[in-house]
């Protein structure tokens, strides 16, 4: 059903640009992503994909431009930032002492939820982590442990889900399931950047796709 009324732009990306020494990886990049919309970032190994999936989420610092999430000026410390924001761009670190349903039950909690015990117990079948829910990280196949790294966004309130290659080390099911997951959060208002080499995830969710780094 289309939806008569407009949709609040969630993320706003105007002239960033990013230089390791000297090499400029990304110039004047501009991005403007509403609710229910997702855009996938595609383009070669080495294109800046990355770069600016960490500019977005205040993991690097652009050398220029502005990045707004929700109106708000993006900077780690901003709570309202890091409110609206859910993101696994990179491996994540684990607690080594802390099993996996104690990972979600923590951030569950830390972000308020007021159901944290059922939101953590769905998340935990979703990801088919249920029977891995008492093991530690370290004991985690790799698939396994990159379904907790999706775990711990999909666990908590969000606005905008920012993801580096979800579908590393998922098997095929995994990355069917996480096409039809980001498709209902999509239903759900949620606004999705991504950068993805996997053109059927790309598809399952409907992302509009920005090339970078072709303009070299
Ligand atoms: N900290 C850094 N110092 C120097 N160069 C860097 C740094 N981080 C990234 N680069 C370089 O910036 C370029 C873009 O890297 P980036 O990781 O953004 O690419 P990508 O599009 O995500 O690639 P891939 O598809 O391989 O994941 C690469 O040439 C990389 O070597």
């Amino acid at each position: 059903m289309a939806h008569v009324a407009k949709r609040d732009v969630v993320l706003k990306v105007e002239g960033l640009k990013k230089s390791y020494g000297p090499v400029t990886i990304v110039e004047n990049f501009n991005l403007s992503v509403r609710e229910g919309e997702a855009v996938a970032l595609v383009g070669r190994n080495g294109a800046g994909k990355s770069t600016i999936l960490r500019c977005l989420v205040g993991a690097d610092r652009p050398d220029e431009g502005t990045v707004l999430i929700g109106g708000n000026r993006m900077t780690e410390t901003n709570p309202a930032v890091r409110r609206d924001l859910a993101t696994v761009i990179d491996d994540l670190d684990f607690f080594p002492d802390l099993a996996v349903v104690e990972h979600l039950d923590l951030l569950a909690r830390a972000h308020g939820l007021e159901d944290p015990d059922d939101i953590v117990d769905d998340v935990l079948e979703q990801v088919q982590l249920v029977q891995q829910a008492g093991q530690l990280p370290s004991t985690l196949s790799s698939g396994q442990r990159r379904r907790l790294a999706l775990a711990t966004a999909f666990v908590r309130p969000r606005r905008l889900l920012v993801l580096d290659e979800p579908e590393q080390r998922l098997d095929v099911q995994g990355v069917e399931w996480l096409g039809r997951k980001l498709r209902e959060d999509l239903d759900e208002g949620l606004a999705i950047v991504l950068a993805s080499h996997e053109p059927s995830l790309i598809a399952a969710v409907g992302a509009r796709e920005v090339h970078v780094g072709e303009q070299q």
